[in-house]
């Protein structure tokens, strides 16, 4: 299905696909603004931004994923959490890596902080006692309820100062102070990776 066919179609792309698999027509019905999720980054804790790295070099980052539809039909048909055949501790092993990423001696990797923290280019020491894996963000400590009882509009707006970024209460489950300590996740994993640049945002937009 294409955008245009959306824009300009409505329903009737998607009858295509529930009428062949019309177990979708479950998914689709608890997502009823599906139509206005194609296309776009995803919810949620996904991101573009646009930062500036040690050396004042521009990176943009891009953290995507799936809304309601994309989940429902990568739920059906998709086996997203990825596996790998692997060699540890002498024995070829399935791996998966979830909340983590592959940090072989030398594989690159990014770990990203929050909407008002930093984030990092990392090379991967290949550490066996991780089985050459490190954490692939600084990741969440609160829940997004307990974010949103917390926290106000305005310590969204200290919390992301300098960066420009949505400061409403819309993305306020989003707030830096509901994520760990980049700086500490990062203390925590030294062993497992390196630092090869450290990002800094000064726009944020959120899916
Ligand atoms: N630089 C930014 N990092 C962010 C933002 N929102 C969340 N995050 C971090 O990304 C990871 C992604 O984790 P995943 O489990 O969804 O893949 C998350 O743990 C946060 O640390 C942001 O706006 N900018
Ligand atoms: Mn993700």
């Amino acid at each position: 299905m294409t955008i245009k066919q959306v824009i300009t179609e409505g329903d009737k792309p998607v009858k295509v696909w529930t009428e062949k698999h019309p177990q979708l027509l479950k998914a689709f019905g608890r997502f009823s603004n599906w139509i206005n999720q194609i296309g776009t980054l995803g919810g949620g804790n996904h991101f573009i931004e646009v930062c500036l790295d040690e050396s004042g070099r521009v990176w943009v980052m891009l953290h995507s994923g799936s809304r309601g539809i994309g989940n429902a039909i990568g739920h059906d048909f998709i086996d997203h959490n990825y596996v790998e055949r692997e060699h540890h501790f002498g024995s070829n092993v399935w791996v998966t890596r979830k909340g983590a990423i592959r940090a072989r001696e030398g594989d690159l990797g990014i770990i990203p902080g929050s909407m008002g923290a930093r984030s990092y280019i990392v090379r991967g020491k290949g550490n066996p006692e991780s089985f050459s894996s490190c954490a692939h963000g600084a990741g969440r400590w609160m829940s997004r309820t307990a974010a949103e009882k917390q926290f106000t509009p305005a310590d969204l707006a200290a919390q992301t100062q300098g960066v420009i970024c949505r400061k409403d209460k819309g993305v306020l489950d989003e707030i830096p102070g509901a994520y760990k300590d980049i700086d500490q996740v990062m203390a925590n994993q030294a062993d497992l990776v390196e630092v090869v640049h450290t990002l800094n945002q000064f726009v944020c937009v959120k899916g």
